[in-house]
């Protein structure tokens, strides 16, 4: 990393440091109302603790296998190009290569606000293994941005090639809740969703999503807003998207945590993914030379309080 960087890195009270997970360095953000990591691993915001309470991101104490595709589960993995099997190639990663690949640090500052920025990217040119499982060039950056109140991803692809670009995409967050039986997602009341534990039948969302076990649901034209209410924590997370149509609620429940050996038995108590995605009936392509950018907001609040 160059020393400017390294520099804007330590004026925020932010410093680089090697982390045992494939030998990767994190990018680690103390503030008074908040610590952040980002694994340039995967390019995964790995951790968001604001001052006080528990992480909104989980994380698995089991690594994961030491091979290239093997995965561990924290934060919000970045699913892209593919999103769930790839169609033509059994042998590439599920979900994608984004997040199997050593993301480049190339910015970090302060918006103009105070909110801290940091800016992170990967291009197709870094590794032969991208460009021999995906092609068509493009370059990716996520812009993160802190602030007591939450976090931001901003996702962006550009196609830089001459051909158009098929997608299917998600930030695949690991939110962290105190018990996944007594969580419920709102927001989702009358919503059609592919149910993949039911032959993925379309069925419509009646009310809340409760409890939040066993369940592998994509939401298809889906609203731009939802929220985990955490009885245990007290906690509400509320979650906003743009420039993305569907929403994947998964939890794999008891029986499914267990034939996995990449994850803890318990684990699937820990956690539920509510995932902004573009999959299914809502991938789409992006144009030669064009961008597409996949927006997150995430804040946290007393679950008894309204929005401020
Ligand atoms: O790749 P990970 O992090 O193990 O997540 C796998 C799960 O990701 C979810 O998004 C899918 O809907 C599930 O079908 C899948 O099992």
């Amino acid at each position: 990393m160059n020393g400017q960087l390294m520099k804007a890195l330590e004026e925020l009270g932010g410093e680089i440091r090697p982390a045992s997970f494939k030998k990767c360095d994190e990018i680690i953000i103390d503030q008074p109302g908040f610590s952040a990591v980002v694994a340039l691993w995967g390019g995964h915001l790995a951790s968001f603790i604001p001052a006080g309470q528990e992480d909104l991101l989980f994380q698995s104490d089991n690594q994961g296998g030491e091979g290239r595709f093997e995965r561990r589960h924290f934060g919000i993995p970045v699913c892209w190009p593919w999103f769930s099997a790839h169609k033509k190639h059994d042998d590439y990663p599920t979900h994608g290569l984004a997040r199997y690949f050593r993301w480049e640090l190339i910015e970090a500052g302060r918006f103009k606000n105070g909110d801290v920025k940091i800016v992170i990217r990967l291009a197709s040119e870094d590794h032969p293994l991208i460009e021999e499982m995906w092609p068509l060039a493009f370059e990716l950056r996520q812009v993160f941005r802190f602030s007591s109140k939450g976090f931001r991803v901003n996702f962006s692809a550009a196609n830089l090639s001459d051909q158009p670009m098929p997608i299917s995409e998600a930030l695949h967050t690991y939110f962290n809740v105190s018990d996944n039986l007594s969580t419920e997602v709102h927001g989702l009341d009358q919503v059609i969703y592919v149910d993949k534990l039911d032959k993925s039948n379309r069925h419509i969302q009646k009310g809340v999503i409760a409890p939040c076990d066993s369940l592998d649901r994509v939401y298809l034209s889906a609203p731009e807003k939802c929220e985990i209410h955490d009885a245990g924590l007290q906690r509400k997370i509320v979650i906003s998207t743009e420039g993305s149509d569907s929403t994947v609620v998964w939890n794999p429940g008891a029986e499914l945590a267990k034939n996995r050996t990449d994850m803890g038995d318990d684990d699937y108590r820990q956690f539920v993914c509510v995932e902004a995605a573009n999959v299914m009936n809502d991938a789409y392509e992006i144009a030669p030379g064009g961008i597409h950018q996949l927006k997150l907001k995430v804040r946290h609040q007393s679950l008894y309080e309204d929005e401020g």
